[in-house]
């Protein structure tokens, strides 16, 4: 199963600018010399990695995107200036695809790798390169060909960084809308009817996390009952878990705080049945839908969730559906995900200093050395 978050964008290379056609002025000659420069080189354009980002949802927004066309040449041999070439930020893990030939053209694994998409044209040449003997045909000059355009697809692999886990009706799909920026579109899901709901959860702009909620979480999903037992593999890849659950569920002849805790508990048989280490990952309980338990009953009611539970965790009191609280948990989230992603770095520097090999140095990679560029056409 994959979660591919995608988009398609056009992307078009500036022209060459064209030679110029001029002459020297010289007394009592109407027309002297050739001395026409060339035009400039036209601006290409690139995609560059960047671990910052982690959805492809801001192409929804802008498709477009042109390089800058070189200048046309100008007299006194002076040559057009080139177009600027234009860069396009795109997640780590982007694959790049010719939307013509279906061709994968480029597979951005690097932070700061780049790769040319579509190439400047060149810049034509002035007719100072073409003096003759004579002087005579001194009109000729070349113009500057067509910068590369290109339709592409991206595609993104999408790794959701806090999964969300509940009974049907738990509230997840509304919790995942209450604390969502924008909601990537995910294509390639081979079932119909159930998609994940899937958020981009900004905290600053250049701080955020994506979240999905694990639809179809029924008992019996482990042994492949429903299709949770996809799902749960997406959970062995998310850092943080918020279990969501109903404070109010509806059912007369069961006391609530029996039931809430009968239903976490249903959760973690699954989660235990598919992979007992899911029970180790972080996992913090959200009682949802505050709204509905009056004020002084809502306090003693979780009190005797977390204690039947045994619960150590962190816990949250929400309703998402007036984002009651909602934002606390997503921006303890955040810290939790920013410590995570450190304390994975030091492991991976330590293993390398171990092995003897330098360990990856984040704050180099952003700096697009040469050796990180590629072109689509190589
Ligand atoms: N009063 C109240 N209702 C809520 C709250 N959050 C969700 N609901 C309602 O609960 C119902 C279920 O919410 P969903 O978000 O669809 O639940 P879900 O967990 O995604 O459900 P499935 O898609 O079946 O797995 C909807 O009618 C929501 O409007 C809340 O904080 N307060």
């Amino acid at each position: 199963m994959k979660l591919v978050d995608e988009a398609e964008i056009l992307v078009k290379a500036g022209n060459g600018g064209d030679g110029c056609v001029s002459f020297r002025r010289e007394k009592f000659i109407p027309l002297g010399g050739p001395n026409g420069g060339d035009g400039g080189n036209g601006g290409s354009v690139w995609l560059v990695a960047d671990e910052n980002l982690n959805t492809l949802v801001d192409f929804r927004h802008e498709r477009k995107f042109n390089a800058q066309r070189g200048q046309n040449g100008m007299g006194s041999q002076m040559y057009g200036r080139g177009g600027d070439d234009t860069e396009i930020r795109v997640p780590v893990g982007t694959v790049v695809i010719n939307v013509a030939t279906d061709e994968i053209i480029g597979d951005m694994t690097r932070h700061g790798e780049r790769l040319r998409v579509a190439q400047g044209g060149r810049g034509g040449l002035g007719n100072m390169h073409f003096k003759s003997s004579t002087n005579r045909t001194p009109r000729r000059f070349t113009p500057g060909t067509e910068g590369e355009s290109r339709e592409l697809r991206l595609e993104l692999k999408l790794l959701a960084d806090v999964g969300l886990l509940g009974f049907p009706n738990a509230g997840k799909s509304t919790f995942v809308r209450a604390v969502s920026a924008a909601t990537p579109r995910v294509a390639d899901y081979p079932f119909t009817t159930l998609y994940p709901n899937l958020g981009v959860v900004r905290i600053e702009q250049d701080r955020s996390f994506v979240i999905a909620d694990i639809p179809g979480l029924i008992e019996g999903a482990a042994e492949g009952a429903g299709l949770g037992v996809l799902f749960l593999r997406h959970v062995q890849r998310n850092r943080l878990l918020l279990h969501l659950v109903d404070v109010a569920p509806f059912e007369l002849d069961v006391d609530p705080v029996t039931q809430i805790a009968n239903e976490v508990r249903a959760i973690e048989r699954e989660l235990a049945k598919f992979d007992p280490e899911l029970l180790r990952k972080p996992r913090w309980l959200v009682f949802n839908k505050a709204d509905l338990v009056p004020e002084d009953e809502l306090d003693a009611r979780v009190a005797a969730v977390l204690e039947a539970l045994d619960w150590t965790q962190p816990h949250f009191v929400v309703s998402a559906i007036s984002k009651t609280n909602t934002w606390p948990v997503c921006q303890q989230a955040m810290q939790h995900l920013d410590a995570v992603r450190v304390a994975e770095l030091e492991a991976t520097e330590e293993a390398a200093a171990a092995a003897g090999a330098p360990g990856p140095a984040p704050g180099s990679a952003s700096d697009a050395s040469a050796g990180n560029d590629r072109d689509a056409n190589a």
